[in-house]
């Protein structure tokens, strides 16, 4: 992980000082580009503890098409707690938009669906995306997409996967994003009997909240573990069947937890 590492450097070191909707007040950059062969392991930060069963629970949630958090607080998921209302709703958040997309004329669009049938019957298309920036939706939202599209690319029964993400929180948000798409292209490889490539990631405004700068210099001061390897021990008939336990992470060796306050 040390392309994560040298971002968040890069970002403590070069940020410039930029006020932000939470108040906090960030380090930002704008633009950057990094590139995960998922052959050599799966891209989970191990310069501090990072919750698998988080990432795994909140990624079976979105292919669900839930936008409500009683599914994760089920499964000891807090972190969208704070945006819910007092029913636990999101409003149209990326569940909604990636299998429920509301069209014009009232129909819905499974892009999922649609995109895993695009690889499989028709590879080479230029068109295998995900979009979650749904214009007519985003005042209902209870928060706008980070992660906002994302296009897969199959050539020599390889998958590859490109996320753009508008806006990234450099410490708490983007290890999750990282490991949520890696985790996607796994179950999207199996599901189309592919071989893993790169995941791609290229983001817009990156930014270090200011109160995340000593422990951003904390995790620079540790030296990465390998990487750990992804397991998935069944084949389920589509994508929106897999369960918690058909996954497993080998040899997940990380530094202790380091403790940072979400910006609200
Ligand atoms: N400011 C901000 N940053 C984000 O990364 C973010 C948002 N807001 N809002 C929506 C979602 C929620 N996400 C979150 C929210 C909390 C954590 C967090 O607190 N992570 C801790 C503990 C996680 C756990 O125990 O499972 C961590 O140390 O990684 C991470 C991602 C990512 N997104
Ligand atoms: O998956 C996610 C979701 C959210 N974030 C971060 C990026 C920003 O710090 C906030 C969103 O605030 P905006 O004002 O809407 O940009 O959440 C993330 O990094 N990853």
């Amino acid at each position: 992980m040390n392309i994560y590492l040298l971002l968040l450097n890069k970002v403590l070191c070069e940020g410039i000082n930029k006020k932000d909707r939470t108040g906090v007040g960030t380090l930002s950059i704008f633009g950057h580009h990094m590139k995960f062969n998922l052959k050599f392991g799966f891209p989970l930060v191990t310069t501090k503890k990072c919750s698998f069963s988080s990432i795994v629970y909140e990624l079976l949630w979105f292919l669900n098409g839930d936008t409500n958090v009683k599914y994760l607080n089920d499964n000891k998921v807090f972190i969208w707690n704070p945006w819910a209302d007092k029913f636990g709703n999101l409003g149209p958040i990326y569940g909604k938009q990636w299998r429920k997309w509301k069209t014009v004329d009232g129909t819905e669009v499974d892009q999922i669906k649609n995109v895993i049938e695009q690889i499989k019957n028709d590879p080479n298309s230029r068109r295998l995306l995900v979009s979650s920036w749904n214009v007519g939706d985003l005042k209902k939202m209870a928060l706008f997409p980070c992660h906002v599209l994302f296009q897969f690319y199959v050539v020599k029964n390889v998958l590859s996967c490109q996320l753009y993400q508008r806006s990234c929180d450099v410490f708490l948000g983007l290890p999750f994003n990282i490991a949520s798409y890696a985790l996607l292209m796994h179950m999207i490889a199996q599901q189309c009997c592919l071989e893993l490539g790169d995941f791609l990631w290229t983001g817009g405004d990156i930014h270090l909240y200011k109160n995340h700068i000593i422990q951003a210099k904390e995790q620079l001061s540790r030296v990465p573990f390998p990487l750990p390897k992804l397991i998935i021990h069944n084949k389920p008939k589509e994508i929106f069947d897999y369960s918690f336990c058909d996954f497993s992470l080998l040899k997940y060796k990380f530094h202790p937890a380091i403790k940072a306050d979400i910006a609200i």
